[in-house]
């Protein structure tokens, strides 16, 4: 057995005797606690290299909405939950009120680490990873990388936030007398970033849970676009399962609704629920046994689910250009958040709405203001205007970025060949055709080397930024794609 596999093991007999497990509600709490892994009824534990790495996926075919998972309240890690195992971290905190929620969860965390094998939750820290790629921890080089205004702002705003929250932080760090290791800008950056990417939403702290086992699943988008409004609107009357409906049979599962989350009206799969004192999870659909079962951790664009998760999505259905529209065009104000380009290539409900008027002639705009707010074809001519006017506007967006889509292709292809240490010909070809930002990466992290057959080598640090530097890529080249034809958005009306 392989350490790694030792060590999931391990965790997994832990989290069987916390009471987490994926048998059916039936099974007694004495049968439960004897097994040797929690998991092995529903799910398993496996690798997915093309959707997230480590995840769980379905030993069995599973119904959809079927109960997969329940971690009880005990076995979630929360502020309060270890703030109530030491006391001296308790006392500390009640010293720093002016510190958020997700701040707090960042030192406890740290502080629990600090601890080591003297840490009760040390089997499931043993298990966190020990880097990511969220934007907080863009070096400058990568956040250049990303090119798109929008996206270079978010990643520096994340980062001095980020550094803004660990300065704020260090006197209660110093007062807990934590490692000198766990002071540092890249601990609270490890810190921050595993309460960004794994906690699950409860409703007693907004900083919410880590939820062992639970924060194994990988990512799927919630697929809203194809739910009707009256779908949602009728979802939302029943914002928590009760416990009756748990347990859940075959025949029933036509009547079953989805799970939501009330706050937000989002779709969820997974919830803290008070009747059963535990976070449940469902699946969202069936399953065939050997399948990785995914959640929806929320509807997230690429930008934010690399702010917040550190990866993005080849085919996001949550996806949005935004396009930057002067004053005059914007007749009814829109918030910039709406004035976007769809995923599908199709302008927002706002963006066509405001172009619909702006290409009426203006006597004619008030008698037929009516027609485009309730998003109605006012003409063809119309139509043909507002497609010209996008067309215009999104090939100045792209003539103004540094690269072009080709260019960017190659160098993903590029930047693969440098991960898989290609030898130093097919580098040199490569750097003739990306060569600035090649020679930018190389000067960022220091390396270029080669061993003695020529192979080209990076060095640990580079290993690290040419992850993010390929996300960066990845994304740039997404957007570039996303906004290169919008497709016509009265076709289906
Ligand atoms: C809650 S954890 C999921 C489990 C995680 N893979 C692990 O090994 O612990 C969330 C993280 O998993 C990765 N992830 C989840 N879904 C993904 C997806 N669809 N594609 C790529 N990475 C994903 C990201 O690194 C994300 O920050």
């Amino acid at each position: 057995m392989g350490e790694e596999e030792e060590s999931v093991g391990k965790f997994l007999k832990w989290a069987t005797k916390l009471g987490i497990t994926d048998a059916p509600l039936d099974t007694l709490d004495s049968e439960i606690q004897t097994v040797s892994s929690c998991l092995g009824k529903s799910l398993f534990v496996s690798e997915f290299p093309d959707a997230g790495g480590r995840g769980l996926g379905a030993t069995r075919d599973l119904r959809k909405h079927e109960l997969i998972l329940r971690v009880p309240k005990s076995a979630l890690m929360t502020s309060e939950s270890l703030m109530l195992k030491d006391q001296k971290l308790s006392l500390s905190i009640k010293r720093y009120p002016h510190l958020s929620s997700t701040q707090i969860l960042s030192v406890c965390l740290l502080a629990e680490m600090s601890k080591a094998k003297g840490s009760w939750w040390y089997p499931y820290l043993k298990q966190l990873p020990r880097q990511y790629e969220t934007l907080s921890t863009f070096s400058h080089f990568e956040i250049q990388a990303l090119q798109v205004d929008d996206a270079t702002w978010a990643a520096e705003r994340a980062v001095s936030k980020a550094e803004m929250e660990w300065n704020e932080a260090i006197p209660l760090m110093r007062e807990l007398e934590l490692r000198p290791q766990l002071l540092t800008f890249k601990s609270w950056l490890w810190s921050s970033a595993t309460v960004s990417s794994r906690t699950l939403h409860i409703p007693w702290d907004s900083a919410g849970c880590f939820c062992p086992v639970g924060d194994l699943f990988n990512y799927a988008a919630p697929g809203m676009e194809s739910y009707s409004s009256e779908e949602i609107a009728s979802w939302t009357q029943t914002s928590t399962l009760d416990s009756s409906s748990l347990e859940k049979s075959a025949s029933d599962e036509e009547l079953e609704v989805e799970h939501i989350d009330g706050d937000s009206l989002r779709l969820t799969d997974a919830g803290y629920e008070e009747q059963v004192e535990a976070y449940c999870f469902y699946a969202r659909r069936r399953y065939r046994k050997g399948e990785q079962v995914l959640l929806g951790y929320g509807t997230y664009t690429n930008l934010e689910l690399l702010e917040h998760y550190g990866f993005l999505l080849n085919a996001n259905p949550n996806e949005k250009v935004f396009i930057q529209m002067e004053q005059n065009i914007n007749f009814n104000s829109w918030p910039k958040d709406s004035i976007y380009i769809q995923h599908d290539g199709k302008p927002s409900f706002a963006l066509l709405s405001a172009l619909c008027l702006w290409v009426t002639p203006p006597k004619d705009r008030k008698s037929v203001g009516h027609l485009a707010y309730s998003g109605k074809q006012l003409s063809a001519e119309n139509e043909v205007s507002i497609m010209k006017w996008l067309r215009k506007k999104c090939e100045a967006l792209l003539e103004k970025l540094p690269s072009s889509i080709e260019t960017d292709g190659l160098l993903l292809t590029s930047i693969e060949k440098m991960q898989n240490h290609t030898s130093i010909q097919e580098v040199k070809k490569m750097i003739s055709a990306c060569e600035v930002e090649i020679g930018n990466f190389f000067e960022s992290t220091n390396s270029q080397t080669f061993d003695e057959v020529g192979k080209f080598h990076l060095s640990s640090k580079a290993r690290r930024s040419i992850e993010r530097w390929k996300l960066a890529v990845q994304w740039r080249l997404r957007t570039k794609l996303h906004v290169a034809l919008p497709i016509d958005p009265l076709v289906g009306r």
